[in-house]
């Protein structure tokens, strides 16, 4: 989870970044006390970019939503599978008061869940943000080691996708959230290696807690796979998870 967490906050910093300004939001007045590092620390590879194993659909799902990038109303967000200089970490940990239960030698082999498997068999994934209209799209490929009934997308998989495509609408919103909780209906389910669309939205903020739902479709727009809604908590720097 704090894999996914700090890549979500470099995310972050990637989409409110502006010239000369390299640092977290984490560390904006209000929101913690994290010291800025340079966007330098960053030296992986962006997942979110087209790949060999993408899908026909994908790419062309891919390059609709950067032509609507390119006025500005839509911002792409990359993503990493995470590698931390120990600087990093420690910011971390401050954040959580000390509380990560993981030694420092594990924290710096850990990766992030979504980004772990190899190119194609697990989650290829996009997201893109639209601030004005507080939503975030995911365009997303489940690949074959991501199958639950034969043929088809693990709901749990597809749970993870509405997961963090969620918890990126309100992070983009609000900074570090944790997920409370998620609510799913499956309606149809995902061929696996098709392509669907998540379409989430901020509906609500209320103090820390932040109300985000979706739709999950196929390409075509014709079928209606998933709703989910989720509820996501905003994190006090300084307060122990545990
Ligand atoms: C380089 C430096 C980087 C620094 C990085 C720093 C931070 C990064 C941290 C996070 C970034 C996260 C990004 C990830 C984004 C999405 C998540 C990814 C998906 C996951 O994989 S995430 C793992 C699964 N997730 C959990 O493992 C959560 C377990 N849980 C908890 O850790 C606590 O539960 C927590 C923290 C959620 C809240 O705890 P808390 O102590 O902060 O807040 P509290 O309990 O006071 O609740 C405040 C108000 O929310 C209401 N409320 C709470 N829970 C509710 C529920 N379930 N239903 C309805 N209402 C609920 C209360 O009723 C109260 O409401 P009210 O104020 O009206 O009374």
């Amino acid at each position: 989870m704090l894999r996914s967490c700090a890549a979500r906050l470099r995310t972050l910093r990637v989409l409110r970044r502006q010239p000369g300004d390299a640092r977290l939001p984490g560390s904006q007045p209000g929101s913690g006390k994290l010291r800025s590092f340079s966007f330098e620390d960053v030296t992986e590879k962006d997942q979110a970019l087209p790949k060999p194993s993408w899908s026909k659909d994908l790419r062309l799902l891919f390059d609709k939503f950067m032509k609507k990038c390119e006025d500005g109303s839509w911002k792409r967000l990359p993503s990493y599978k995470t590698s931390y200089t120990t600087s990093t970490i420690q910011d971390i940990r401050a954040f959580f008061s000390g509380s990560i239960p993981l030694k420092e030698e594990l924290m710096s082999q850990a990766r992030l869940f979504t980004r772990s498997f190899e190119d194609g068999l697990g989650f290829e994934y996009v997201m893109f943000y639209n601030d004005d209209e507080k939503r975030v799209v995911c365009i997303c490929q489940g690949g074959l080691y991501l199958q639950g009934p034969p043929g088809f997308l693990h709901g749990g998989a597809l749970a993870t996708l509405i997961d963090i495509t969620l918890g990126t609408n309100a992070m983009v919103a609000g900074g570090p959230v944790m997920t409370a909780n998620l609510d799913i209906s499956f309606k149809r389910p995902v061929p696996l290696c098709s392509v669907v669309v998540i379409n989430s939205q901020l509906d609500k903020v209320e103090g820390r807690k932040f109300f985000v739902s979706c739709n999950v479709r196929s390409v075509d727009e014709q079928t209606l796979h998933t709703e989910g809604t989720g509820l996501f908590i905003k994190l006090e720097p300084g307060k122990s998870l545990i």
